[in-house]
């Protein structure tokens, strides 16, 4: 299927850096819109329903899968986490860059169902950053980030099934990246939209 606007989607092992990025980069860029995932999990610190994510009951998400409601959902770090149709739909239709935080699982999925999604894989420096950069956000219990460190090695094997790969070593470097790769698929697909109109138009294809 084909709408006027592009999706992204930013995988990463929890704690390379893909929020971080991803909020600098729409402050960067105002065509870039988020899209707010449903998750089983409870909310973190100051984290807001319908912000950061839509905190559901598993009878609530239950409900939402019967309904066909996500685009994608999978088990992550021992919960359930979805992107809705409504998400995502309506804005790429109205012409707006959507920006998707997943896991590969469900950007391995959104292949399938858009294939023109841009996949972007993050990766940390190296093991010892990302446990440090768990450990210095300071979110999680230590249970939760032996969890997450032992399903980063299962994540990033997945890195090469990506368009793009980046390397969250300096932040401001990785962002520069980040908003390189987007800047570029969004011309290129422009472009590519901008010739099949013509060629439409010159064969009398309506
Ligand atoms: N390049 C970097 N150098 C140092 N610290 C960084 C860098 N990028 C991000 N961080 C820090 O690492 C921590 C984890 O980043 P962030 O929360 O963005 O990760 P994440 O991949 O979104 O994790 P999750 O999937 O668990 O939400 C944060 O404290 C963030 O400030
Ligand atoms: N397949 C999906 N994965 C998602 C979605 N929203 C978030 N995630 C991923 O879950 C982990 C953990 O996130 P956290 O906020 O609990 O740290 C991380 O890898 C996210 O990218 C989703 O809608 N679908």
């Amino acid at each position: 299927m084909d709408y006027p606007g592009n999706l992204f989607v930013v995988a990463a092992p929890s704690g390379a850096g893909k929020s971080s990025l991803v909020k600098a980069l729409m402050e960067l860029d105002s065509r870039v819109q988020p899209s707010v995932s449903h998750t089983t999990r409870a909310p973190r610190g100051q984290e807001k329903h319908g912000r950061e994510y839509f905190f559901v009951s598993q009878q609530e998400f239950d409900g939402m899968v019967l309904a066909e409601a996500f685009v994608e959902w999978a088990h992550v770090h021992g919960q359930r986490y979805g992107t809705s149709k409504k998400a995502i739909e309506d804005r790429i239709v109205q012409g707006a860059d959507v920006i998707l935080e997943i896991d590969f699982q469900g950007a391995l999925q959104i292949k399938k169902v858009f294939a023109n999604a841009v996949l972007i894989f993050i990766l940390p420096p190296s093991w010892e950053e990302l446990r440090s950069r768990l450990e210095r956000r300071g979110e999680d219990s230590a249970e939760v980030i032996e969890l997450r460190l032992r399903n980063a090695a299962l994540e990033m094997a997945q890195a090469r099934e990506f368009d793009f790969v980046i390397i969250n070593e300096l932040f401001e470097r990785a962002l520069f990246d980040l908003k390189a790769i987007v800047h570029a698929q969004r011309l290129k697909f422009a472009a590519q939209r901008r010739a099949r109109a013509d060629t439409f138009q010159a064969l009398n294809i309506t």
